[in-house]
């Protein structure tokens, strides 16, 4: 089959596109902006945790026609206190971003109240204010109850629903998102469209990247991003969504063409009351006001419930059963599977260059849901075939020694487990399982995630991820908690991460894998408020150069 497509007028060869784009690709090294929270103490960019945040006003992008306060109004229902006529070029929840032609809304939030900041907003000369209180300041405004609620909206309104013009394909889920993000990167490109990419690793534009803040950017954020795509020439937006997207409201106004759903295990209970509001944040993607359609691996139970519930039509996938989207012939090896994707009576040969089985479903997820948005499956099988990895997910780290090792971003219970049982393909050795739980992020996943390392691995090394405010020993213990639960297998903590590193890579021999989890493409650690360089995949690499000080001269507690 020919890798040539029409682009525009021109034919041109995309393969080498598609391969380039979907390549590893590392974090952009430039620190551009300043940061919220932690300080940033290296030479690189904060990881995603900790991103940059933008505090310079954001340029209005130039439109035709620059809505009225009225017409914001309009579009949410809302109450105008002042001059209604009032044009408004960009809408920001930051007052430092806020400025002439930027109007500021008031969100109140967890640990501050937009409402607050409503006089540096005019003092620094915005048109307007958005609020839920009507504030003693010389400006129009809109009044709505909720203006967390009505934040999307309004800013879908300011910038001309960009996603009106875009072929938007929506990806959430637990485990998952990012990887079928770049897949259908990939598979957009080589049906000859024009994509953006917006999600954790990175957000880009027609390949290049630019900064991103998160996973799902806030909603005055994200219609800015799409106006700006759309008016760079995108006609497509592969892009993670969230469940914190989608409980704060981030992706309302969007509209997607396709949306799908991975996987939902446990995350995020720090945020989420419970598992049950947790799967229906998820799932309120599955409904008409965001999709006419819908992709929905059915390989667990929430994914079955969902494909029950969904309020739009979805199709079934599975890597497992004969559903509607089903893979058969899987040939698992240590670079890669081949197997043929069935969509309906259609099939495709897919050789994928990702290893693990939980990438075929990413794949036949990423090919449910382009072709539910009308993208030809064909050239979208021939796209993904052309990714050759995705930052920190299942990353080889080769110096020529004789083991393999990998840095995976498996961070959930569910995702180390599955990145230690795909492990066992790589090797016929012992598999070294080295990983952290986050600081204040969900305190009930660290026994389930120490429990699931020590299970699938013969040796593990429990360590630091980004403790936070968190006493690193107190998230050792709770990890340990469940790391008892498991008889039989060796393990020990070890807090200094490079040095649990070090163990791990000075442990192992010939044959051995060794899985470097939790951090993934990040390229710091958070530690008390202050970022600090640190890289698993460049760790590993210095130390098996023989450029990092040996494990034994750091301490460690033992088990
Ligand atoms: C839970 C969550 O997502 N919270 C986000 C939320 O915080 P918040 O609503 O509590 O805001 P707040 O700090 O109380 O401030 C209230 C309002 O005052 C404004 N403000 C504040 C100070 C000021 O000087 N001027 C000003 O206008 C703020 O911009 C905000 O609009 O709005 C803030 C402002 O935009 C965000 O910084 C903050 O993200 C925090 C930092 C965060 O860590 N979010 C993570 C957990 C997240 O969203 N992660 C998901 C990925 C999850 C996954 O992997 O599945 C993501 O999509 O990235
Ligand atoms: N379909 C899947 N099912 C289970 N585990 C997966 C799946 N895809 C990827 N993983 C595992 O989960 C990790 C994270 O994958 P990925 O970054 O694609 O997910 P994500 O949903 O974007 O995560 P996050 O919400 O943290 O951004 C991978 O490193 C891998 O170990
Ligand atoms: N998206 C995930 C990232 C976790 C990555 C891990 N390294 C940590 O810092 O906990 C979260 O916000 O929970
Ligand atoms: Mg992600």
């Amino acid at each position: 089959m020919t890798r040539a497509t029409r682009v525009g007028a021109t034919r041109v060869d995309v393969a080498a596109a598609a391969a380039a784009d979907a390549d590893v690709v590392g974090p952009d090294p430039a620190p551009r902006r300043a940061l919220r929270g932690a300080v940033w103490i290296g030479s690189v960019r904060p990881q995603h945790a900790s991103r940059p945040v933008p505090t310079e006003r954001a340029d209005p992008p130039v439109s035709a026609k620059l809505p009225a306060l009225a017409e914001l109004a309009a579009r949410v229902g809302g109450e105008v206190v002042g001059d209604d006529r009032v044009t408004i070029g960009d809408l920001t929840h930051d007052s430092r971003q806020a400025g002439p032609g930027t109007a500021f809304a008031c969100r109140p939030g967890a640990t501050a109240d937009g409402h607050e900041f409503a006089g540096r907003a005019v003092t620094q000369g915005t048109p307007a204010l958005v609020v839920e209180r009507v504030l003693d300041q010389p400006a129009p405004q809109l009044r709505v109850p909720s203006v967390a609620d009505a934040l999307g909206e309004l800013a879908a309104t300011v910038h001309g629903d960009p996603s009106h013009e875009l072929r938007v394909l929506g990806i959430t889920g637990t485990n998952g998102k990012t990887t079928t993000a770049y897949l259908l990167e990939a598979a957009l490109v080589q049906a000859g469209c024009t994509p953006g990419l917006v999600g954790t690793v990175e957000t880009r534009v027609r390949g290049h990247p630019v900064p991103g803040l998160r996973t799902t950017p806030e909603a005055t954020d994200l219609q800015r991003l799409l106006r700006r795509m759309a008016d760079d020439g995108v006609d497509s937006v592969a892009m993670e969504v969230s469940s914190h997207g989608l409980s704060l409201g981030r992706v309302r106004g969007t509209r997607f063409a396709a949306v799908g759903f991975t996987n939902l295990s446990q995350d995020h209970l720090d945020f989420h009351a419970d598992m049950e509001a947790y799967y229906r944040a998820k799932a309120a993607l599955f409904d008409p006001a965001y999709a006419p359609t819908g992709a929905v691996c059915v390989d667990d139970p929430y994914g079955r419930r969902l494909a029950e519930e969904a309020t739009i039509p979805v199709v079934r996938v599975s890597r497992d059963a004969p559903e509607q989207v089903r893979a058969s012939g899987v040939e698992l090896r240590p670079d890669g599977t081949r197997f043929r994707a069935w969509l309906g009576e259609a099939s495709f040969d897919v050789t994928l260059r990702l290893p693990g089985p939980f990438n075929v479903t990413n794949a036949l997820l990423a090919l449910a849901i382009a072709d539910g948005a009308g993208v030809d499956p064909a050239a979208a099988a021939l796209g993904i075939a052309g990714i050759t990895g995705v930052a920190g997910r299942m990353e080889r780290v080769d110096e020529g020694q004789p083991f393999s090792v990998l840095v995976d971003y498996a961070h959930t219970p569910d995702s180390v487990a599955g990145v230690l049982e795909a492990a066992r393909a790589f090797a016929p050795g012992t598999v070294i399982g080295v990983l952290g739980c986050g600081g204040d992020r969900d305190r009930a996943k660290r026994p389930l995630m120490g429990r699931a390392l020590v299970a699938g691995s013969d040796y593990a090394i429990l360590t630091s991820d980004n403790p936070r405010s968190e006493d690193p020993r107190a998230i050792l213990e709770a990890m340990a908690e469940g790391a008892r639960e498991v008889a039989g297998h060796a393990w020990e903590i070890e807090p200094d991460r490079r040095a649990a590193i070090a163990k791990a890579l000075e442990h192992a021999g010939p044959g051995d894998v060794v899985v470097i989890a939790g951090k993934g493409h990040e390229v710091g650690q958070e530690v008390e408020g202050v970022v600090a360089p640190f890289d698993d995949r460049a760790v590993a690499r210095e130390i098996l150069a023989g450029e990092s000080p040996s494990c034994e001269e750091r301490s460690g507690e033992g088990q």
